[in-house]
């Protein structure tokens, strides 16, 4: 996936964490709970230690110390010394358990605060997705709307964790210092002499593993999108006899996530050795020098507040808890900089302008026939790369109106318009008079009910894709309107009918029979405008007929906007634009565009000459709730 984008360039911007902090403003009670159950694994952690310190020290000793941690642990145990051994035991056994329950909530916690909060920002993104106009999406793939969504928006979270336990290291290096220092100077000097080499390694290990882990997920989402675009092509492969030219790019990319795994799992496996060298090099120098301390304190030349045996244990046990803390301030920079990346890519479309949304103080308009003006319309993809020029057209309600011309004269691209997927660069199109921009987008799309080109199919059920635009549809009008639309019939062939499922992109269908499921589920809605994008162009011409005179027929109740290179299906049309690179160059009725034996009489023997069968007269269909007047 790109992630060459916008929104990971730029400074540590103080705006991105705190907009990461208030997605889990309303989560503060379980962040507070989580931190003070993160100061109890510290407290219980920096204490683990003592109750054998304090056994060796002051329990199974002549002369017992009488440190202010000692006297506050005596002071739970019974006079007795089989009483303080059982004590201490039953102390560090307490001091276990309470440490595995505090880490056990901590990570639930932890999850709950992830999952939710990420929901929350998937929410918004996702919204965000379906408000933002065809443009963007089209300027974008849209594998990198779903990295954003899936693996992006996790961002948030992960800065606030990171400054979460970045703070928390602090704390406990602070008061693990403390109570070093309280021990022995000398002896916490010599700990925190391995101190820079824990750094610098977690510096190193934790950078060099971050860079191969992003190298390897980068490879691997490559692998799946590989996979994915090869099984779309496996017919493609059959058909071009192309199967070893596939298995050989398959076995590339598979062969390069691999080394990439490899290269990730060299660094995870030098990462603990090296930190257990070095933990072993500082755990030798607190025995030697710490050794050589109780032995001049205890023996050589004894002295009241000395080293002891149970201090030597503490250090011991402290040594290995730098590690941790030291981890968190070393990979701070690394780690929360990556997630500040995916935080500000989430961001980023949060914050992209939505071209096409309601105007402030947009009209409510309810849907029903009105008068659709295209009104010196110019509209361009890119700017300088006019298709629209300068376009007038007036539709009346209940007309049936198309528009016919050469490939890219810019038929599709005023479809689009009228449901403002594009807004026009010059000119308005307008309803009633009304400009469609001053109109509140969900008011407008409401009068169109759209068949595009693609007839895009959901993997649900026949019914379901039918009823997509008006789910409270009743079986019996969605029976209607798949006969209308000619699809009855095959889908009685399907083994369960209306239920039968549909698979990914309608692969379980012809061309045809998705055009029909299409049509149909256009005709199930309610909106007083059919606008239809090549609707005949997969059909045979009995089914091309069937429609051609359901629509017929549906003139006059509701106003119908066709886009077709069949001019069969126009003949009977109200008013026929005939476009040419942007422009309409002919408009009018069949018969009155043949006698002027211009453009259109052009288009019309060409057609002949393709030798299309003569249109069949349809069966006579019932119908009901779609021919109702509005
Ligand atoms: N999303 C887009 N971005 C940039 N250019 C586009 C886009 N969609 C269409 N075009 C261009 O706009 C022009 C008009 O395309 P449009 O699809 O409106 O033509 P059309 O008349 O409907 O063609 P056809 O009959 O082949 O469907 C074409 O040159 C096309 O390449």
């Amino acid at each position: 996936m790109s992630r060459t984008d916008d929104s990971l360039r730029g400074a540590a911007d103080r705006a991105v964490y705190e907009r990461a902090f208030a997605y889990f403003r309303p989560d503060w009670p379980w962040i507070a709970t989580l931190v003070a159950l993160i100061g109890v694994s510290v407290a219980v952690g920096l204490l683990e230690a003592w109750p054998l310190a304090i056994l060796v020290d002051t329990v199974l000793t002549k002369e017992p110390k009488d440190g202010w941690l000692h006297v506050y642990f005596l002071a739970l145990l019974p006079k007795d010394k089989p009483g303080q051994i059982i004590g201490l035991v039953l102390i560090g056994l307490a001091l276990q358990i309470i440490g595995y329950l505090a880490w056990m909530a901590r990570a639930m916690i932890n999850y709950h605060l992830n999952y939710w909060g990420t929901t929350r920002v998937r929410a918004d993104l996702f919204a965000k997705l379906q408000r933002l106009d065809l443009s963007w999406h089209h300027a974008r793939p849209q594998g990198d709307s779903i990295y954003r969504l899936t693996t992006d928006a996790f961002g948030p979270w992960g800065i606030v964790d990171i400054l979460i336990g970045t703070s928390v290291a602090a704390v406990t290096l602070t008061v693990m210092t403390a109570i070093l220092i309280s021990r022995s100077p000398p002896l916490t000097a010599a700990a925190y002499s391995v101190a820079p080499l824990i750094l610098w390694s977690n510096w190193r290990f934790g950078m060099r593993i971050h860079a191969r882990a992003l190298e390897s997920k980068q490879i691997d989402a490559d692998l799946t999108a590989h996979i994915q675009q090869a099984m779309v092509r496996v017919p493609l492969a059959q058909a071009f006899r192309r199967e070893p030219f596939e298995f050989a790019r398959f076995e590339q990319a598979v062969a390069r996530s691999v080394k990439a795994l490899l290269r990730l799992n060299w660094q995870e496996q030098l990462y603990p050795l090296t930190r257990d060298l070095i933990l072993s090099l500082g755990g030798a120098i607190i025995l030697g020098y710490g050794g050589w301390l109780v032995y001049r304190d205890e023996f050589l030349r004894p002295t009241p507040g000395g080293m002891t045996v149970g201090a030597l244990i503490i250090f011991m046990d402290y040594l290995r808890k730098l590690w941790d803390p030291l981890k968190w301030l070393a990979e701070f920079f690394s780690k929360v900089r990556t997630f500040e990346a995916a935080a500000r890519r989430v961001f980023f479309v949060l914050d992209a302008p939505e071209e096409i949304r309601d105007r402030p103080g947009a009209r409510a308009l309810k849907a029903k026939p009105r008068l659709l003006t295209f009104d010196r319309v110019s509209f361009s993809y890119r700017p300088g790369h006019k298709v629209i020029s300068n376009l007038d057209a007036t539709i009346e309600p209940g007309e049936m109106a198309a528009f016919v011309g050469p490939s890219g004269a810019g038929k599709s691209s005023l479809l689009k318009l009228m449901l403002r997927f594009h807004d026009p660069a010059q000119g308005a199109l307008r309803l009633d008079g009304c400009d469609i921009r001053d109109i509140r987008l969900a008011d407008l799309r409401a009068h169109f009910a759209f068949v595009t080109q693609e007839n895009l199919m959901l993997p649900t059920s026949v019914a379901e894709n039918i009823a997509y635009g008006r789910p409270d549809a009743d079986m019996a009008e969605i029976a209607e309107a798949a006969t209308l639309a000619g699809a009855a019939e095959f889908v009685a062939q399907l083994p369960q009918g209306y239920d039968a499922m549909l698979m990914e992109g309608g692969a379980n269908l012809s061309g045809g029979q998705r055009q029909r499921i299409a049509i149909a589920r256009a005709l199930l809605s309610e909106a007083p405008f059919l606008v239809l994008d090549e609707p005949t162009s997969a059909l045979d011409p009995e089914n091309e007929a069937l429609l051609t005179e359901t629509l017929h027929r549906l003139k006059r109740r509701r106003t119908i906007v066709l886009v077709t290179h069949r001019l069969n299906s126009v003949i009977d049309c109200d008013r026929i634009f005939v476009m040419e690179a942007g422009r309409i160059v002919e408009r009018g009725a069949h018969p009155e565009l043949l006698a002027r034996n211009g453009a259109y009489a052009r288009l019309w023997r060409q057609e002949a000459n393709e030798a299309s069968p003569p249109p069949r007269p349809a069966p006579e269909l019932k119908t009901r709730r779609f021919l109702r007047a509005r």
